[in-house]
C-alpha cells in the first residue's frame, strides 16, 4: 500500500490559479495559494504553508505555465515540491463535464479531447482548465491527473426541468439542454448544511444559494439536485459580477439584427460586460454596496436587480420543492454581504423566512444560522470549500483502484 496521502487541487480560472495542498489523514491544508494576474503586466503570487506565514511575489506571470512553476517553486521551498512521493493525484476543477462525466474521471488523452470539445460551452472556464491539466500532467506525467467536474452534481436533474421548450432534433444534435455549474459547491454546501443542522441529508430540502463572480441557485432534495439554475452555459440565471444571467432570447437576435452587433460581440456583452458592471460599472459586491451606501442611483439598481433575481429563484425553487427546510448563502457574497442576505429574505415570513438582523450582521468564517428561533425555514451561512470537495473525491478515486 502506497503511503501516498496527500492531493494537490487545482481550480484553473481564465486570470488565476487557485491551489491548495491537502493532507487527506488529518485534512490539513498544507499550503493554501492563489496566482492572479497572469497575462497583465504584473502578476501576483500569495502563498501559505500550514501554521507559517503568508508570502508573496510580485511578478510578470506570462501565462498558466508560469503560475504552475511559481506555485511548484513555492511548495518546493516548503519541502512540499511537486517530486514528493506523498503526492496520491492532482485534482482539477473542470467546469463544463457535459453529458458524459457524471462522477470524478481519470484524466486520459480522451478524457482531455471530450473536456476540449467542450470549450464553446464553457469559453471563459474549460480552456484554463484544460492548461491545468496539461501543465500538472507535463509536471508529474506519473501521477493521476482527477477531474472534478461543476456539472457532476447536477445529472440528477429531472429531465422536464432540464430540457429546454425546443425542437427535440435539434437540441439532441447539438447537446442543447441545462448542464448546471457550480456543482462542487453545491453538493459541499447542501451536506454541510446538514451537517450543522444536525440532520441527515436525505431527509433535508435545501435551497443553496452560491453568489461567486459567477452566481447560481439549486434546490436540493434529500441529498439529490432536482433544479439549477445555470443552463447550457455559465451565463443563465442569477445576476452576476460581469453576466446577465436570464434575458429573453429575442434580445440576442435585436442586437444582432437591430444593433448590428456580431454574436462575438454579443457573447463578450453578455459575458463579461454585464450583470453588476454592465448595471453601475462596479463588479465587486463590496464597491456596490459602498456605493449604494452613499446614494449613488446606479448602484441602487444594480442591488435591487440583483436581488430581485435571487428572491425569485428562491420563490421558484420553494415550488419546485414543496417544502423548505433550509436556504444556504454561500461564495464570496453569500458569505460575506449580510445585505444582500437580508434583502433576498426580506418580507417572506408567510413562507415562514425570516432573517435575525443581529445574526446576519456577524462575521464569522464559520457556518452559522441567521434566522430566529420562530423562523420554519432555517437559514444560514455556509461557507463553501470546494477545494476540500474535490481533494475527497480525488482521493476516493485513486483508493478505490
Ligand atoms: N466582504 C464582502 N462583502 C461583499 N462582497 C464580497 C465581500 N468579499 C467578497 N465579496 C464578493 O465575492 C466575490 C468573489 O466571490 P468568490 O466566491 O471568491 O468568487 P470566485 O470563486 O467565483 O472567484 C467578489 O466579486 C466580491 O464581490
Ligand atoms: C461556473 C462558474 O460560473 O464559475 P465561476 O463562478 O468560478 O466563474
Ligand atoms: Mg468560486
Amino acid at each position: 500500500m502506497s503511503e501516498a496521502t496527500r492531493i494537490l487541487v487545482l481550480n484553473a480560472g481564465s486570470s488565476s490559479v487557485k491551489y491548495q495542498l491537502i493532507d487527506m489523514v488529518d485534512g490539513a491544508r498544507l499550503a493554501v495559494g492563489l496566482v492572479e494576474r497572469i497575462g497583465e503586466r504584473t502578476g501576483r503570487l500569495a502563498h501559505t504553508p500550514h501554521g507559517g506565514e503568508r508570502r508573496e511575489r510580485t511578478e510578470p506571470v506570462p501565462d498558466h505555465a508560469a503560475a504552475l512553476r511559481a506555485m511548484a517553486e513555492e511548495l518546493a521551498a516548503d519541502g512540499i515540491g511537486l517530486d514528493s512521493p506523498e503526492l496520491a493525484a492532482i485534482g482539477h476543477r473542470v467546469v463544463h463535464g457535459g453529458k458524459r462525466f457524471t462522477a470524478p474521471t481519470v484524466v486520459t488523452d480522451e478524457v482531455l479531447t471530450e473536456i476540449r470539445r467542450l470549450v464553446p460551452v464553457a469559453p471563459l472556464h474549460n480552456p484554463a482548465n484544460i492548461t491545468g491539466i496539461e501543465v500538472a500532467r507535463a509536471l508529474r506525467p506519473d501521477l493521476p491527473q482527477v477531474a472534478v467536474f461543476d456539472t457532476a452534481f447536477h445529472t440528477t436533474v429531472p429531465e422536464y426541468a432540464a430540457r429546454y421548450a425546443i425542437d427535440t432534433a435539434v437540441a439532441d444534435e447539438h447537446r442543447v439542454r441545462r448542464y448546471g455549474f457550480h456543482g462542487t459547491s453545491h453538493q459541499y454546501v447542501s451536506r454541510a448544511t446538514a451537517r450543522l443542522l444536525g440532520r441527515d441529508p436525505a431527509e433535508l430540502n435545501v435551497i443553496v444559494l452560491h453568489l461567486g463572480n459567477g452566481a447560481s441557485a439549486s434546490a436540493v432534495a434529500g441529498g439529490v439536485c432536482v433544479e439549477t439554475s445555470m443552463g447550457l452555459t455559465p451565463l443563465e440565471g442569477l445576476v452576476m459580477g460581469t453576466r446577465s444571467g436570464d434575458l429573453d432570447p429575442g434580445v440576442v437576435f435585436h442586437l444582432h439584427r437591430v444593433g448590428g452587433l456580431s454574436i462575438d460581440e454579443i457573447d463578450d456583452l453578455l459575458n463579461r460586460r454585464s450583470g453588476l458592471l454592465g448595471l453601475c460599472g462596479e463588479n465587486d459586491m463590496r464597491e456596490v454596496l459602498r456605493r449604494t451606501e452613499e446614494g449613488d442611483p446606479a448602484a441602487r439598481l444594480a442591488f435591487d436587480a440583483y436581488v430581485h433575481r435571487l428572491r425569485k429563484y428562491v420563490g421558484g425553487y420553494y415550488a419546485v420543492l414543496g417544502r423548505v427546510d433550509a436556504i444556504a448563502f454561500t461564495a464570496g457574497v453569500g458569505e460575506n454581504a449580510a445585505p444582500v442576505r437580508a434583502a433576498a429574505c426580506a418580507g417572506l415570513a408567510e413562507l415562514g423566512i425570516a432573517v435575525d438582523p443581529e445574526l446576519n450582521s456577524i462575521r464569522s468564517g464559520e457556518p452559522r444560522v441567521i434566522s430566529p428561533e420562530y423562523s420554519r425555514v432555517t437559514v444560514a451561512v455556509v461557507p463553501t470549500d470546494e477545494e476540500l470537495e474535490i481533494a475527497q473525491q480525488a482521493y476516493a478515486l485513486v483508493h478505490q483502484g
